[in-house]
């Protein structure tokens, strides 16, 4: 027997969300809230013993699944990809999946895990076939709010599974924290998009990639530059709790990107040009109180213009628009982030606010 611990971050997206699906600049930074996988591999039973199951745990839902590995074999069959060499999943084998986890029959107020259960079923049999096994996950992000929390759970499943496969020697004797190295890192992140596929229909792999190599990034198609803040930048979470679907969102984007070509490609340009100067702000450094103000006013004004082109692709939502009317009182500009129709949204607090917090005011 084999066990295994794996963490990874949700993240923020300071500018660029949706937009960078169609091929625009964003930035994102990893925070400090993660999901944990701890996963067991079990050696094989004896052939009179049967042949076991694949488990999962969801420990904060209260839930656990099991498929024998017999009945995954039937379903699934005998084919499956080498662990080193990351494959998406056919419609075919999505169907199938969706099968095993509607045998699962997750209770209804809950159903939308299902994603992520499939998610889970792709990942673990593309790796380890049907070798028996039990993964535990847990998480420190509200699911579905903006924070990443579906890429930090393909990030940190995919890790701890790898950990315990042929494509990689972690030496699972050892107690501390065990680094993976670059190209471990990518193959993570490559496994880890084909899992955000399931769960996002079409990601632009920004999540996954600030997920896997944390730190804040700037991303556009595939292509990642880490980036360093030339000054501390604070940033306050409001999570509106009102529930969305990242997959659903992304998905009306595109539907109102074909009915107005050329209106959205604009409002996408806009976006990446937003994020370039950003990104550009956010690296130069800034020492004095002047330089600050001015570096802070600025990324002001860009979070304002990105959230009225969001606006403009018809992810805001009334919860949204509340929390930006709240902070508007107190001089402050917000975003939503992440794919937005609710969940969490951005507030810039600038040096002289965290400095010298004004009174409260009525909302
Ligand atoms: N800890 C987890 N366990 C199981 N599924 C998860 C977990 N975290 C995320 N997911 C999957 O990801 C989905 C949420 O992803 P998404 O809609 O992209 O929102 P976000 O990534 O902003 O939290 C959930 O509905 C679920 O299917
Ligand atoms: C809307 C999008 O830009 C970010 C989605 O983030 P989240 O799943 O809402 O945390 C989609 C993507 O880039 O894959
Ligand atoms: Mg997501």
């Amino acid at each position: 027997m084999a066990e295994v611990r794996a963490r990874a971050p949700g993240k923020i997206i300071l500018s660029g969300e949706h937009a960078v699906v169609h091929g625009s600049t964003a930035v994102a930074a990893a925070i400090d809230l993660c999901t944990h996988v701890s996963f067991r591999l079990d050696p094989p039973l004896p052939p009179e013993n049967g042949d076991g199951s694949v488990e999962l745990e969801l420990t904060d839902m209260g839930l656990v699944f099991s498929w024998s590995s017999s009945r995954l074999k039937v379903v699934l069959g005998d084919g499956f990809a080498d662990s080193s060499t990351p494959v998406s999943c056919s419609p075919g084998r999505i169907k199938l999946i969706a099968a095993l986890v509607e045998e699962q029959n997750i209770p209804e107020a809950k159903i939308w895990l299902s994603s992520g259960v499939s998610c889970f079923l792709y990942l673990y049999t593309s790796i380890h076939g049907y070798k028996r096994g039990k993964v535990v996950v847990t998480s420190d992000l509200p699911l579905g709010s903006g924070l990443g929390s579906s890429a930090s759970f393909c990030v940190s499943l995919v890790g701890a599974l790898l950990a315990l496969s042929d494509a990689m020697s972690v030496d699972t004797s050892q107690t501390e924290w065990f680094k993976f190295s670059k190209n471990e890192l990518e193959l993570v992140n490559r496994w880890a998009f084909e899992g955000e596929k399931i769960i996002h229909g079409k990601p632009s792999g920004i999540d996954n990639t600030v997920s896997t190599f944390g730190g804040m990034i700037q991303f556009r198609l595939g292509e990642l530059t880490h980036i360093k803040s030339g000054a501390p930048l604070r940033m306050l979470i409001t999570n509106t709790k009102v529930g969305r679907n990242t997959k659903a969102l992304v998905a009306g984007v595109s539907e109102r990107a074909s009915r107005h070509p050329d209106a959205m490609a604009s409002v996408f340009t806009a976006v990446d040009f937003i994020s370039k100067e950003l990104s550009a702000i956010i690296q130069a450094p800034a020492q004095d109180d002047i330089s600050i103000t001015a570096r802070e006013e600025k990324i002001e004004e860009l979070m304002e213009m990105n959230q009225g082109l969001l606006q403009c692709m018809g992810v805001s939502h009334a919860a949204i628009e509340t929390v930006l009317r709240t902070t508007l009182k107190y001089k402050l500009a917000s975003k939503l982030t992440g794919a937005g129709g609710g969940g969490c949204v951005l507030t810039l607090l600038p040096t002289y606010f965290v400095l010298n917090p004004p009174l409260p005011v009525r909302c």
